[in-house]
């Protein structure tokens, strides 16, 4: 179920705000048709944090209906600050999904053998493989190495999402030694492939699915030539998207080009400036001329 590329989808809303589930739809019939592995809702690309009770269930069981459509996974995302409420979240989602994927416990910086234990209790707890979302620059909390080789040892948890920001020695042996790594950094997906990465939770292939789904084809058949190719085509892509908070060039990107109705994100979040959006969308020209 990793291989691939699995898309984390925005969650589209309209000029007023609230929660816009045709293009919702629109768009993850559009990434599983280009070629996308699966899809993976409530994650930070999904502005999940900033969506209510209600809106997240109407996203899951939205998408629920059409991963099951094309057979293709639907990873949830869970995971707060605390234990109990991410075990509440997993047991009351895992009815809806294929995979979860639960943040590192951010901000409170707990040891490590907290961490184990908060993983532990929610894999036991949800019933569905688990997938440890690693991302230190958001946390704050950066765990061993033998920390996260213990996790993927860990009943329950399927891999992790490994986005530690650079190609780092503990990367290296955490690719070497461990099963079920997921690049979630988008301008290392290329590299931690090659490295024998399983696959991707890629935010830029929301905008850019087929040819992210083709980066992955190519390293997994050993077309290394291709593979760099699309690396270098994909990257000012990368580049421009997260040129700013993330998702919010790649909103404004899909509503330029008609694959969602309206760019809005939620406050905090605020509209990313015009220069940055057309560095994106000349970006994306140049991969798909
Ligand atoms: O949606 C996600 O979860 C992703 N998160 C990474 C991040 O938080 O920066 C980026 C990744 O492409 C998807």
């Amino acid at each position: 179920m990793l291989h691939g590329i699995h898309v984390p989808l925005v969650t589209p809303f309209g000029p007023d705000g609230a929660l816009d589930v045709p293009s919702l739809e629109g768009l993850a019939h559009h990434v599983l048709t280009e070629g996308a592995a699966g899809l993976v809702v409530l994650a930070t690309t999904g502005e999940a944090a900033l969506l209510t009770a209600d809106e997240r269930r109407t996203v899951i069981a939205t998408c629920r209906k059409i991963s099951e459509e094309y057979g293709a996974p639907l990873t949830v995302g869970v995971g707060t600050i605390g234990t109990e409420e991410s075990v509440r979240q997993a047991i009351d989602r895992a009815v809806d999904a294929d995979l979860l994927l639960a943040v590192v416990p951010y901000y409170l910086r707990p040891t490590d053998e907290g961490v184990l234990e908060h993983f532990a209790a929610i894999g036991a707890a949800a019933g569905v493989p688990l997938i440890v979302y690693n991302i230190p620059y958001r946390t704050g909390k950066t765990l061993r190495v033998e920390t996260l080789l213990e996790l993927l040892a860990t009943e329950h948890v399927a891999g992790i999402k490994h986005c530690p920001g650079a190609i780092d020695a503990d990367t290296l042996t955490l690719l070497a030694e461990g099963r079920g790594v997921l690049g979630g950094d988008d301008a290392f997906l290329y590299p931690m492939l090659q490295l024998g990465a399983a696959g991707g939770i890629t935010a830029s292939a929301n905008v850019a699915p087929a040819a992210f789904a083709a980066l992955a084809d190519a390293v997994r058949d050993g077309d290394a030539a291709r593979a760099r190719d699309l690396h270098d085509a994909l990257l000012p892509l990368v580049n421009a998207l997260f040129a700013e908070p993330s998702p919010t060039v790649i909103k404004a990107v899909l509503a330029e080009r008609g694959l969602i109705a309206d760019a809005t994100v939620r406050s905090p979040l605020r509209p990313p400036c015009s220069e940055v959006v057309i560095r994106a969308l000349d970006a994306l020209a140049g991969l798909i001329a």
